[in-house]
């Protein structure tokens, strides 16, 4: 048996940053970003009114209001989007939209509001010949500058942050259709199990719901990596061996469920353990003792993870965050091997509310809930029964991982214990 350590390092040795690529906006969500990005354009792009009303010359208005409105003759209409502006002459006005160009001559706007005419849309909107201003505009009044906000050559995106939502509508702002990433990894997952049927479909003798998929599609997303559903298949070597072919070309990185200790069956072992490129080994953890991992290649050349965890749908969580989660971690760019901290999960100090067994010679990680306490963090197990591979339906309740040293016999009641938070 290897430590948790040794199968770590091993897990991190065989993984690498993506290359950097020039990905789409909505693709590049969630990635990090490897470049500073500088604004293409200026923003706004051209000068433009910030209301719907008439574009004037502030001289013209000067002396408007309620009691003395000024008329205009209307020399044109500029929706947002006009290309051709109307000149505006002394004593003229034209109508505009908010974000439409202002045109030349103009150097004012008057809302809608401020004169004779209906606000619109709708009846009674028609362009007029003549308009009436209840109210002075001094120059530069609703009047949005080119620039205002950025310049071309204005950094607007930090490299090393990862894209967010406003950060897509900043760079697409100021001139850009992508951006420098580290794209998120696609992580094929596909599970294996003849006893297997879909969530929610009725079970035959023998046969359970299958719930590694949802767990680790979404532990995937959750993490920021993007998910591709591979299904799950029986325990039949020709039916694997297939769906592995078929679908390497489209992933970064592969997870499968099940088949990986000393059964008759143990169908992952039998595909993956003579390709010589994935090892099969036994990790003093518990839950996840039975783990493989290596690396596939694709026609490009590229090498593709693949992490075997075995079927236990407790084993399956523990081992996605002990190991699956600082591996794709690395490949988004997000941590470094060399970095300790990077990969290292982060621990809180808690103490135990109640006392429960543990594996010989292995490092166990149980779910755990926090109990309420004003002093002090307690942590008791998820389930009653304490730990066990097999306990899903109790998962959902935990709220973290209480880790417990190998060669520990019990945990005793008030034994400090570090819990590792989970998604
Ligand atoms: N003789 C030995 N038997 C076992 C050993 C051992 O060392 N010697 N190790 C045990 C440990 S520890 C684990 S963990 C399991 C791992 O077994 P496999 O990875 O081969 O997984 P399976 O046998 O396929 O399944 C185990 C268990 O999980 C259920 N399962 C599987 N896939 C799913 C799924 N997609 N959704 C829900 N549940 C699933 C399956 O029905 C089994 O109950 O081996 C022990 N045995
Ligand atoms: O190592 Mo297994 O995952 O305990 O049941």
């Amino acid at each position: 048996m290897i430590t948790v350590e040794e199968h770590r390092a091993a897990v991190l040795a065989g993984v690498e940053p993506l290359p950097v690529r020039h990905l789409p906006l909505t693709d590049a969500l969630g990635c990090l970003l490897t470049e500073d990005v500088t604004a293409a354009l200026h923003v706004p792009p051209f000068d433009n009114s910030a209301m719907d009303g008439y574009a004037v010359r502030a001289d013209d208005v000067a002396t408007a209001d309620e009691d003395a409105a000024v008329d205009l003759r209307v020399v044109g209409d500029i929706p947002a989007g006009a290309a051709e502006l109307p000149d505006v002459l002394p004593g003229t006005a034209a109508r505009i939209m908010t974000g439409a160009p202002m045109p030349p001559g103009a150097d004012a706007v008057v809302p809608v509001e401020r004169t004779d005419q209906q606000a619109g849309p709708g009846e009674g909107t028609e362009l007029p010949e003549t308009v009436r201003i209840f109210a002075s505009s001094p120059a530069g009044r609703h009047i949005r500058r080119a620039g205002e906000d950025v310049a071309p050559g204005a950094v607007v995106l930090r490299a090393g942050g990862l894209v967010g939502p406003r950060d897509l509508a900043t760079a697409a702002a100021t001139g850009h259709g992508t951006l420098p990433v580290r794209p998120r990894p696609r992580v094929g997952v596909l599970t294996t199990g003849d006893e297997l049927v879909p969530p929610g479909a009725p079970l035959g003798p023998g046969q359970i719901p299958e719930s590694n998929n949802v767990l680790l599609l979404g532990l995937v997303d959750v993490l920021g990596g993007r998910a591709v559903p591979l299904g799950f298949v029986g325990d039949d070597p020709a039916e694997l061996r297939g769906l592995l072919e078929d679908n390497l070309g489209a992933v970064d990185a592969l997870i499968t469920t099940g088949g990986v200790s000393a059964g008759a069956y143990d169908v992952v072992k039998q595909v993956l353990a003579p390709l010589g490129d994935v090892s099969f080994t036994s990790v003093a953890i518990q839950p996840g003792k039975p783990q493989g991992f290596g690396v596939l290649r694709r026609d490009d050349g590229a090498g593709v993870p693949i992490f075997c965890l075995p079927g236990n749908p407790v084993s399956v969580f523990v081992s996605f965050q002990v190991f699956v989660e600082p591996a794709l971690r690395v490949m988004a760019g997000l941590a470094d091997p060399d970095v300790p901290q990077s990969v290292e999960p982060v621990l809180i100090e808690a103490r135990a509310a109640a006392g429960w067994r543990c594996p010989p010679g292995r490092r166990q990680y149980i779910p755990v809930v926090f109990d309420e306490d004003d002093e002090t963090t307690r942590v008791r197990p998820a389930s009653p029964r304490g730990s066990g591979s097999h306990l899903v339906a109790s998962l959902a309740a935990a709220e973290g991982l209480a880790v417990v040293a190998a060669g520990t016999e019990a945990v005793a009641e008030g034994d400090a214990v570090p819990v590792m938070m989970v998604p």
